[in-house]
């Protein structure tokens, strides 16, 4: 158990932004006023915040506080479970996504998201990256194989597989295997990226690999995680999302949260007094 607030690492970065007034140009993501049930049970209750663009944000908070339900909608995977209901909206480039006039399948392109067990097609490592590629009728070889060392590369597993890019991915890791998923996921250059407990399922070793493809990908994408790890929250994020009983209790830079929180429950929670 823990008892003591994780120490928030010297590479998160420090700059602190004004979450509540965050400008156009530096928000990915607007989620207003979320509601969330499933069936007659609520599990998100008037969630809002902004999300930065290019930054890491982290999701924390008890078990079943609505971490991985809220993540869900961004991209909405929620639209998978029939008794699921959204009121409220996200807005992405200034567009509601649960507009009916929103193309899903391009929204998941653009929303990608990595599950807690990596989950590799049983294709080689070359068909699982360009797949979505092929998906969008891409025959080049040329380019195919250009987008297979940029995504390996991006994904931080491209010297330990180049030389094997035809065989099976089911002969990597665990963690290589996460990467991989990673490498798929980027392979289709999407805005956001949604990782869903994604080292839950992994070694220490693998888990710190990751943790540093994290810190890279922010050059690039903007990274949602959900953790039910503090310290990896502290280690990966710039702002930290505390939620308790499908409520947002406080979000702020992941410093200021895990130092100096300025909510009761959160203070209760990093500090080990439940969860
Ligand atoms: N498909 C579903 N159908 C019905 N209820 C669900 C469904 N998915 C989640 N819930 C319920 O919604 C609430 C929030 O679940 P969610 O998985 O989002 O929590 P979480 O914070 O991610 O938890 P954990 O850390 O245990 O994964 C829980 O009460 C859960 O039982």
């Amino acid at each position: 158990m823990i008892t003591v607030a994780p120490q928030v690492s010297q590479s998160a970065t420090n700059l602190k932004l004004d979450l509540e007034n965050l400008s156009p140009e530096q928000t990915a993501l607007e989620i207003k006023n979320l509601d969330l049930f499933y069936a007659e049970k609520q599990a998100l209750s008037n969630v809002s915040m902004k999300i930065p663009k290019g930054q890491v944000t982290a999701f924390i908070g008890p078990s079943g506080c609505g971490k991985s339900t809220l993540l869900r909608c961004i991209n909405r995977m929620n639209d998978l479970v029939d008794s699921c209901r959204i009121e409220g909206e996200i807005l992405l480039h200034n567009e509601n996504i649960y507009d009916k006039r929103v193309d899903v399948a391009a929204l998941r392109r653009n929303v990608g998201m990595v599950f807690q067990r990596p989950n590799p097609f049983p294709k080689s490592i070359y068909e699982n990256v360009v797949y979505g590629l092929r998906l969008q009728g891409i025959k080049d070889k040329r380019q195919l194989d250009e987008v297979v060392e940029r995504s390996l590369r991006g994904a931080a597993i491209w010297d330990e597989v180049k030389d094997r890019l035809h065989d099976s991915a089911f002969g990597l890791s665990g963690g290589q295997q996460q990467r991989l998923v990673i490498a798929r996921s980027i392979a289709i250059e999407p805005e956001v990226l949604l990782l869903d407990e994604p080292t839950s399922a992994l070694d220490p070793i693998s888990t710190l690999v990751i943790e540093e493809l994290i810190n890279d990908l922010k050059d690039k994408y903007t990274v949602v995680i959900v953790t039910h790890n503090m310290q990896q929250a502290a280690r990966v994020s710039d702002q930290t999302a505390f939620m308790y009983m499908g409520e947002l209790i406080e979000y702020a830079d992941t410093n200021t949260l895990f130092t100096t929180p300025s909510k009761k429950k959160t203070e209760d929670y990093i500090t080990g007094r439940y969860g």
